[in-house]
Protein backbone atom coordinates (compact mmCIF):
# COMPACT_ATOMS: atom_id res chain seq x y z
CA UNK A 1 0.00 0.00 0.00
CA UNK A 2 1.39 3.50 -0.73
CA UNK A 3 2.07 6.01 2.13
CA UNK A 4 -0.90 8.14 0.35
CA UNK A 5 -3.17 5.07 0.51
CA UNK A 6 -2.24 4.51 4.10
CA UNK A 7 -2.96 8.52 4.72
CA UNK A 8 -6.44 8.27 3.50
CA UNK A 9 -7.24 4.77 5.01
CA UNK A 10 -6.19 5.89 8.16
CA UNK A 11 -7.68 9.28 8.04
CA UNK A 12 -11.02 7.76 7.57
CA UNK A 13 -10.57 6.01 10.80
CA UNK A 14 -9.52 9.15 13.05
CA UNK A 15 -12.36 10.63 11.37
CA UNK A 16 -15.15 8.62 12.44
CA UNK A 17 -13.39 8.36 15.64
CA UNK A 18 -12.99 12.36 15.95
CA UNK A 19 -17.02 12.73 15.53
CA UNK A 20 -17.64 11.44 19.01
CA UNK A 21 -16.74 15.32 19.84
CA UNK A 22 -14.68 14.54 23.02
CA UNK A 23 -11.95 16.80 23.48
CA UNK A 24 -9.09 17.33 25.85
CA UNK A 25 -9.09 20.62 27.84
CA UNK A 26 -4.89 21.35 27.11
CA UNK A 27 -4.44 22.34 30.83
CA UNK A 28 -5.76 19.78 32.97
CA UNK A 29 -6.03 17.56 29.80
CA UNK A 30 -9.78 16.21 31.22
CA UNK A 31 -11.65 14.86 28.43
CA UNK A 32 -15.31 16.48 28.49
CA UNK A 33 -18.01 16.06 25.94
CA UNK A 34 -18.62 19.31 24.29
CA UNK A 35 -20.91 19.74 21.48
CA UNK A 36 -18.84 23.13 20.25
CA UNK A 37 -15.48 21.86 20.36
CA UNK A 38 -15.42 21.22 16.77
CA UNK A 39 -13.79 18.06 15.27
CA UNK A 40 -10.00 17.99 15.28
CA UNK A 41 -8.37 19.76 12.62
CA UNK A 42 -7.13 18.11 9.54
CA UNK A 43 -3.67 19.81 10.46
CA UNK A 44 -3.79 17.45 13.86
CA UNK A 45 -5.26 14.33 12.09
CA UNK A 46 -2.43 14.59 10.09
CA UNK A 47 0.10 15.05 12.88
CA UNK A 48 -1.87 12.24 14.98
CA UNK A 49 -0.58 9.51 12.19
CA UNK A 50 2.31 8.02 13.38
CA UNK A 51 5.11 8.37 11.13
CA UNK A 52 3.99 8.54 7.83
CA UNK A 53 6.92 9.05 6.47
CA UNK A 54 8.22 6.13 7.18
CA UNK A 55 6.34 3.07 4.69
CA UNK A 56 7.56 0.20 7.10
CA UNK A 57 6.08 1.56 10.29
CA UNK A 58 2.64 0.42 10.74
CA UNK A 59 -0.06 2.50 11.15
CA UNK A 60 -2.25 1.79 13.93
CA UNK A 61 -5.32 1.26 12.18
CA UNK A 62 -7.24 -0.99 14.44
CA UNK A 63 -10.83 0.54 15.69
CA UNK A 64 -10.47 0.16 19.22
CA UNK A 65 -6.89 2.39 19.53
CA UNK A 66 -7.98 5.09 17.24
CA UNK A 67 -11.22 5.41 19.37
CA UNK A 68 -8.31 5.69 22.33
CA UNK A 69 -6.85 7.88 20.84
CA UNK A 70 -9.40 10.20 20.54
CA UNK A 71 -9.47 10.28 24.02
CA UNK A 72 -5.88 10.20 24.82
CA UNK A 73 -4.72 12.33 21.58
CA UNK A 74 -1.30 12.28 20.45
CA UNK A 75 0.92 14.67 21.75
CA UNK A 76 1.99 15.75 18.46
CA UNK A 77 -1.30 16.35 17.02
CA UNK A 78 -1.89 18.76 20.12
CA UNK A 79 1.12 20.14 20.36
CA UNK A 80 0.29 23.67 19.25
CA UNK A 81 -2.26 23.52 21.78
CA UNK A 82 -0.74 22.25 24.65
CA UNK A 83 2.02 25.12 23.94
CA UNK A 84 -0.71 27.65 23.50
CA UNK A 85 -1.67 26.88 27.33
CA UNK A 86 2.10 26.59 27.83
CA UNK A 87 3.09 30.07 26.72
CA UNK A 88 4.16 32.04 29.94
CA UNK A 89 4.26 29.01 32.18
CA UNK A 90 7.20 27.26 33.28
CA UNK A 91 7.66 23.52 31.83
CA UNK A 92 9.45 21.16 34.09
CA UNK A 93 10.05 17.60 31.64
CA UNK A 94 10.06 14.50 33.43
CA UNK A 95 10.79 11.07 31.46
CA UNK A 96 10.93 7.74 32.33
CA UNK A 97 13.77 5.74 30.77
CA UNK A 98 12.37 2.02 29.21
CA UNK A 99 10.01 1.90 27.00
CA UNK A 100 10.31 5.29 26.15
CA UNK A 101 13.79 6.71 25.90
CA UNK A 102 15.26 3.63 24.56
CA UNK A 103 12.99 0.66 22.98
CA UNK A 104 11.79 -2.35 24.74
CA UNK A 105 14.57 -5.19 24.05
CA UNK A 106 14.99 -8.18 25.32
CA UNK A 107 18.35 -7.99 27.00
CA UNK A 108 18.03 -5.49 29.39
CA UNK A 109 21.44 -4.79 29.30
CA UNK A 110 21.58 -3.25 25.67
CA UNK A 111 18.25 -1.23 26.11
CA UNK A 112 20.38 1.67 24.96
CA UNK A 113 19.05 5.42 23.71
CA UNK A 114 19.83 6.11 20.20
CA UNK A 115 22.45 9.40 19.78
CA UNK A 116 19.21 11.23 18.49
CA UNK A 117 17.69 10.62 21.31
CA UNK A 118 20.77 11.56 23.77
CA UNK A 119 20.83 14.92 21.53
CA UNK A 120 17.06 15.29 22.21
CA UNK A 121 17.05 15.11 25.81
CA UNK A 122 20.26 17.26 25.81
CA UNK A 123 18.71 20.04 23.82
CA UNK A 124 15.26 19.75 26.00
CA UNK A 125 17.07 20.01 29.82
CA UNK A 126 18.73 23.13 27.74
CA UNK A 127 15.93 25.12 28.02
CA UNK A 128 14.01 23.56 30.44
CA UNK A 129 14.24 21.46 34.02
CA UNK A 130 14.28 17.97 33.29
CA UNK A 131 14.82 14.50 34.98
CA UNK A 132 14.81 11.18 34.37
CA UNK A 133 12.86 9.04 36.77
CA UNK A 134 13.15 5.05 36.14
CA UNK A 135 12.81 2.15 37.73
CA UNK A 136 16.77 1.10 37.15
CA UNK A 137 19.30 1.58 39.70
CA UNK A 138 20.21 5.29 39.36
CA UNK A 139 23.99 4.62 38.15
CA UNK A 140 22.39 2.21 35.65
CA UNK A 141 20.35 4.90 33.95
CA UNK A 142 22.78 7.63 34.04
CA UNK A 143 25.03 5.26 32.49
CA UNK A 144 22.58 4.81 29.36
CA UNK A 145 21.75 8.47 29.33
CA UNK A 146 24.87 9.93 29.80
CA UNK A 147 23.55 13.59 30.40
CA UNK A 148 25.23 15.92 32.84
CA UNK A 149 22.03 18.23 32.46
CA UNK A 150 19.49 16.11 33.78
CA UNK A 151 18.54 14.98 37.49
CA UNK A 152 18.32 11.57 37.93
CA UNK A 153 15.89 9.57 40.10
CA UNK A 154 16.45 5.54 40.42
CA UNK A 155 14.49 2.36 41.59
CA UNK A 156 11.52 4.17 40.73
CA UNK A 157 12.08 7.46 42.56
CA UNK A 158 13.45 5.76 45.80
CA UNK A 159 17.16 6.99 44.84
CA UNK A 160 17.32 10.51 43.67
CA UNK A 161 20.12 12.91 43.76
CA UNK A 162 20.10 16.75 43.13
CA UNK A 163 21.65 19.54 44.00
CA UNK A 164 21.30 21.16 47.75
CA UNK A 165 18.61 23.53 48.80
CA UNK A 166 18.36 24.99 51.92
CA UNK A 167 16.32 23.15 54.75
CA UNK A 168 13.21 24.10 55.51
CA UNK A 169 11.77 24.14 59.30
CA UNK A 170 9.42 21.74 57.95
CA UNK A 171 11.79 19.31 56.96
CA UNK A 172 14.08 19.52 60.22
CA UNK A 173 11.01 18.05 62.01
CA UNK A 174 10.35 15.44 59.53
CA UNK A 175 12.41 12.07 61.05
CA UNK A 176 12.08 9.52 57.39
CA UNK A 177 12.63 12.98 55.19
CA UNK A 178 16.11 14.18 56.80
CA UNK A 179 17.69 10.35 57.30
CA UNK A 180 17.37 9.88 53.88
CA UNK A 181 19.29 12.16 53.30
CA UNK A 182 22.55 12.46 52.37
CA UNK A 183 25.26 15.24 50.89
CA UNK A 184 27.21 13.51 48.34
CA UNK A 185 30.30 16.10 47.01
CA UNK A 186 27.91 19.69 46.47
CA UNK A 187 24.83 17.06 45.86
CA UNK A 188 22.10 15.78 47.85
CA UNK A 189 20.90 11.97 47.80
CA UNK A 190 17.39 11.35 48.88
CA UNK A 191 16.72 7.72 49.52
CA UNK A 192 13.69 7.24 51.35
CA UNK A 193 13.85 3.37 51.62
CA UNK A 194 17.59 3.00 52.51
CA UNK A 195 17.06 1.35 55.66
CA UNK A 196 15.85 -1.79 53.30
CA UNK A 197 18.98 -1.90 52.20
CA UNK A 198 20.45 -5.25 54.08
CA UNK A 199 16.91 -7.08 53.21
CA UNK A 200 16.74 -5.98 49.22
CA UNK A 201 20.62 -7.77 49.15
CA UNK A 202 18.96 -10.52 50.87
CA UNK A 203 16.08 -10.90 48.75
CA UNK A 204 18.26 -10.72 45.62
CA UNK A 205 21.03 -13.39 46.71
CA UNK A 206 18.04 -15.75 47.06
CA UNK A 207 16.19 -14.84 44.14
CA UNK A 208 19.56 -15.41 41.88
CA UNK A 209 19.51 -18.98 43.53
CA UNK A 210 15.63 -19.91 43.15
CA UNK A 211 16.09 -18.51 39.16
CA UNK A 212 19.41 -20.45 38.74
CA UNK A 213 17.31 -22.94 36.87
CA UNK A 214 14.88 -21.51 35.61
CA UNK A 215 16.18 -20.60 31.60
CA UNK A 216 15.80 -17.54 30.88
CA UNK A 217 14.70 -16.13 33.96
CA UNK A 218 17.23 -13.18 34.84
CA UNK A 219 17.81 -11.17 38.05
CA UNK A 220 18.70 -7.65 37.83
CA UNK A 221 19.91 -5.22 40.79
CA UNK A 222 18.40 -1.80 40.66
CA UNK A 223 19.50 -0.88 44.47
CA UNK A 224 16.27 -0.16 45.87
CA UNK A 225 14.31 -2.86 44.11
CA UNK A 226 15.08 -5.88 42.27
CA UNK A 227 13.59 -7.09 39.17
CA UNK A 228 13.04 -10.82 37.88
CA UNK A 229 12.83 -11.06 34.34
CA UNK A 230 10.92 -13.39 32.23
CA UNK A 231 10.98 -12.06 28.80
CA UNK A 232 12.83 -14.88 27.54
CA UNK A 233 11.64 -17.70 30.02
CA UNK A 234 9.51 -20.32 28.50
CA UNK A 235 5.65 -19.68 28.98
CA UNK A 236 5.00 -23.09 30.53
CA UNK A 237 7.85 -21.93 33.43
CA UNK A 238 6.14 -18.71 34.20
CA UNK A 239 4.44 -20.12 36.80
CA UNK A 240 6.49 -22.24 38.52
CA UNK A 241 8.83 -19.12 38.21
CA UNK A 242 6.20 -16.48 39.77
CA UNK A 243 5.45 -19.43 42.93
CA UNK A 244 9.15 -19.25 43.28
CA UNK A 245 9.17 -15.42 43.43
CA UNK A 246 6.04 -15.08 45.79
CA UNK A 247 7.80 -17.75 48.06
CA UNK A 248 10.81 -15.42 48.61
CA UNK A 249 8.69 -12.69 49.17
CA UNK A 250 6.39 -14.09 51.55
CA UNK A 251 9.25 -14.59 53.93
CA UNK A 252 9.22 -10.56 53.87
CA UNK A 253 6.23 -9.09 55.32
CA UNK A 254 7.82 -5.26 54.59
CA UNK A 255 7.83 -5.88 50.74
CA UNK A 256 5.82 -6.95 47.97
CA UNK A 257 5.61 -8.06 44.24
CA UNK A 258 4.72 -6.04 41.22
CA UNK A 259 4.39 -6.35 37.50
CA UNK A 260 5.82 -4.27 34.68
CA UNK A 261 6.48 -5.54 31.07
CA UNK A 262 7.47 -9.48 31.84
CA UNK A 263 9.17 -8.40 34.86
CA UNK A 264 8.61 -9.13 38.56
CA UNK A 265 9.50 -6.14 40.56
CA UNK A 266 9.98 -6.78 44.42
CA UNK A 267 10.03 -3.26 46.22
CA UNK A 268 9.84 -2.16 49.69
CA UNK A 269 6.08 -1.39 51.28
CA UNK A 270 7.06 2.54 51.63
CA UNK A 271 4.41 5.46 50.50
CA UNK A 272 6.68 6.25 47.49
CA UNK A 273 6.62 6.62 44.18
CA UNK A 274 7.31 7.89 40.74
CA UNK A 275 4.37 10.38 41.50
CA UNK A 276 6.51 11.37 45.20
CA UNK A 277 9.56 11.94 43.17
CA UNK A 278 7.90 14.14 41.01
CA UNK A 279 6.57 16.07 43.43
CA UNK A 280 10.04 16.12 45.07
CA UNK A 281 11.63 17.41 42.56
CA UNK A 282 9.40 19.90 41.94
CA UNK A 283 9.96 21.19 45.58
CA UNK A 284 13.54 20.84 45.24
CA UNK A 285 14.10 22.41 42.06
CA UNK A 286 11.60 25.89 43.58
CA UNK A 287 8.54 25.31 42.21
CA UNK A 288 6.38 23.84 44.65
CA UNK A 289 3.95 26.61 45.30
CA UNK A 290 4.46 27.84 42.02
CA UNK A 291 1.07 27.67 40.17
CA UNK A 292 2.36 28.65 37.02
CA UNK A 293 4.13 25.48 36.76
CA UNK A 294 3.37 23.00 34.18
CA UNK A 295 5.32 18.91 34.57
CA UNK A 296 5.03 17.36 31.66
CA UNK A 297 5.87 13.07 32.05
CA UNK A 298 6.22 10.82 29.44
CA UNK A 299 6.34 7.17 30.04
CA UNK A 300 4.75 4.25 28.87
CA UNK A 301 4.91 1.53 32.17
CA UNK A 302 2.25 0.95 35.32
CA UNK A 303 4.64 2.93 37.66
CA UNK A 304 4.62 5.99 35.61
CA UNK A 305 0.90 5.95 36.32
CA UNK A 306 1.49 7.48 40.26
CA UNK A 307 3.10 10.71 38.29
CA UNK A 308 -0.04 10.59 35.72
CA UNK A 309 -2.10 10.88 39.04
CA UNK A 310 0.02 13.39 40.50
CA UNK A 311 -0.45 15.37 37.66
CA UNK A 312 -3.75 15.13 37.54
CA UNK A 313 -4.74 15.90 40.95
CA UNK A 314 -2.57 19.20 40.50
CA UNK A 315 -4.81 20.16 37.72
CA UNK A 316 -2.37 21.62 35.62
CA UNK A 317 0.67 19.84 33.67
CA UNK A 318 1.11 17.26 30.33
CA UNK A 319 0.97 13.60 31.25
CA UNK A 320 0.99 11.51 28.28
CA UNK A 321 1.75 7.59 27.98
CA UNK A 322 3.73 5.80 25.09
CA UNK A 323 1.70 2.95 23.89
CA UNK A 324 1.10 1.39 20.73
CA UNK A 325 -1.67 -0.18 22.16
CA UNK A 326 -4.92 0.96 23.83
CA UNK A 327 -4.55 1.50 27.53
CA UNK A 328 -7.97 1.75 28.86
CA UNK A 329 -6.99 2.42 32.84
CA UNK A 330 -4.20 5.23 32.06
CA UNK A 331 -4.79 8.19 33.65
CA UNK A 332 -2.53 10.08 31.19
CA UNK A 333 -4.39 12.42 28.77
CA UNK A 334 -2.17 12.60 25.87
CA UNK A 335 -0.35 9.94 24.43
CA UNK A 336 2.80 8.87 22.36
CA UNK A 337 2.82 6.21 19.55
CA UNK A 338 6.44 5.07 20.68
CA UNK A 339 10.09 6.14 21.60
CA UNK A 340 10.38 7.66 17.61
CA UNK A 341 7.57 9.23 18.60
CA UNK A 342 9.05 10.57 21.73
CA UNK A 343 12.17 11.75 20.31
CA UNK A 344 10.22 14.09 17.89
CA UNK A 345 8.32 15.41 20.26
CA UNK A 346 11.32 16.45 22.50
CA UNK A 347 13.02 17.50 19.43
CA UNK A 348 9.64 20.11 18.95
CA UNK A 349 9.37 20.78 22.19
CA UNK A 350 12.75 22.28 22.33
CA UNK A 351 12.56 23.92 19.20
CA UNK A 352 9.55 25.66 20.34
CA UNK A 353 11.07 26.80 23.11
CA UNK A 354 14.08 28.02 20.72
CA UNK A 355 11.97 30.11 18.59
CA UNK A 356 9.89 31.66 21.66
CA UNK A 357 12.96 32.66 23.66
CA UNK A 358 14.41 34.78 20.77
CA UNK A 359 12.81 37.67 21.94
CA UNK A 360 13.38 36.62 26.45
CA UNK A 361 16.68 35.72 27.73
CA UNK A 362 16.42 31.88 29.11
CA UNK A 363 16.93 32.92 32.69
CA UNK A 364 13.61 34.78 32.35
CA UNK A 365 12.11 30.84 30.72
CA UNK A 366 12.67 29.02 33.88
CA UNK A 367 15.35 30.32 36.27
CA UNK A 368 12.70 30.02 39.62
CA UNK A 369 15.07 28.25 42.53
CA UNK A 370 18.71 28.37 42.81
CA UNK A 371 18.72 24.90 41.76
CA UNK A 372 19.89 25.11 37.74
CA UNK A 373 21.31 22.15 36.54
CA UNK A 374 24.52 22.04 35.57
CA UNK A 375 25.54 22.84 31.74
CA UNK A 376 25.88 20.79 29.11
O1 LIG B 1 10.91 2.85 34.85
P1 LIG B 1 11.61 2.33 33.63
O2 LIG B 1 12.79 3.14 33.24
O3 LIG B 1 10.66 2.13 32.49
O4 LIG B 1 12.15 0.88 34.06
C1 LIG B 1 11.24 -0.22 34.22
C2 LIG B 1 11.97 -1.52 34.03
O5 LIG B 1 12.64 -1.38 32.77
C3 LIG B 1 13.54 -2.41 32.40
O6 LIG B 1 12.81 -3.54 31.99
C4 LIG B 1 12.04 -3.34 30.82
O7 LIG B 1 12.91 -3.04 29.70
C5 LIG B 1 13.83 -4.10 29.36
C6 LIG B 1 14.73 -3.58 28.26
O8 LIG B 1 14.00 -3.11 27.17
C7 LIG B 1 13.02 -5.33 28.94
O9 LIG B 1 13.91 -6.40 28.60
C8 LIG B 1 12.12 -5.76 30.10
O10 LIG B 1 11.30 -6.85 29.71
C9 LIG B 1 11.22 -4.58 30.53
O11 LIG B 1 10.47 -4.92 31.69
C10 LIG B 1 14.51 -2.74 33.49
O12 LIG B 1 15.33 -3.80 33.10
C11 LIG B 1 13.78 -3.02 34.80
O13 LIG B 1 14.71 -3.28 35.81
C12 LIG B 1 12.98 -1.77 35.13
O14 LIG B 1 12.32 -1.93 36.36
Amino acid sequence: MTNFARLNQAMGLQRSSASSKQKVQPMTGVVKNDENSGDLSLASITSDLHDISNPNKPIPSDLAYNSWVVEHPSALGSFDRMMKAAKWKRIVVFLDYDGTLSPIVDDPDRAFMSDEMRAAVREVAKYFPTAVISGRSRDKVKEFVQLSNVYYAGSHGMDIMVPPRPLRPCDANNHTTASAMDIKGSDVLFQPAKRFLPAIQEIRTLLEEITRKVEGARVEDNRFCISVHFRKVREEDYGMLEEKVKSVVGKYPEFHLTLGKKVLEIRPSIEWNKGHALEYLLDTLGFSNSSDVLPLYIGDDRTDEDAFKVIRSRGQGFPIIVSSTPKEDTKACYSLHDPSEVLTFLLRLARWRKASSSSRSLAQIWCVGSNLPRSV
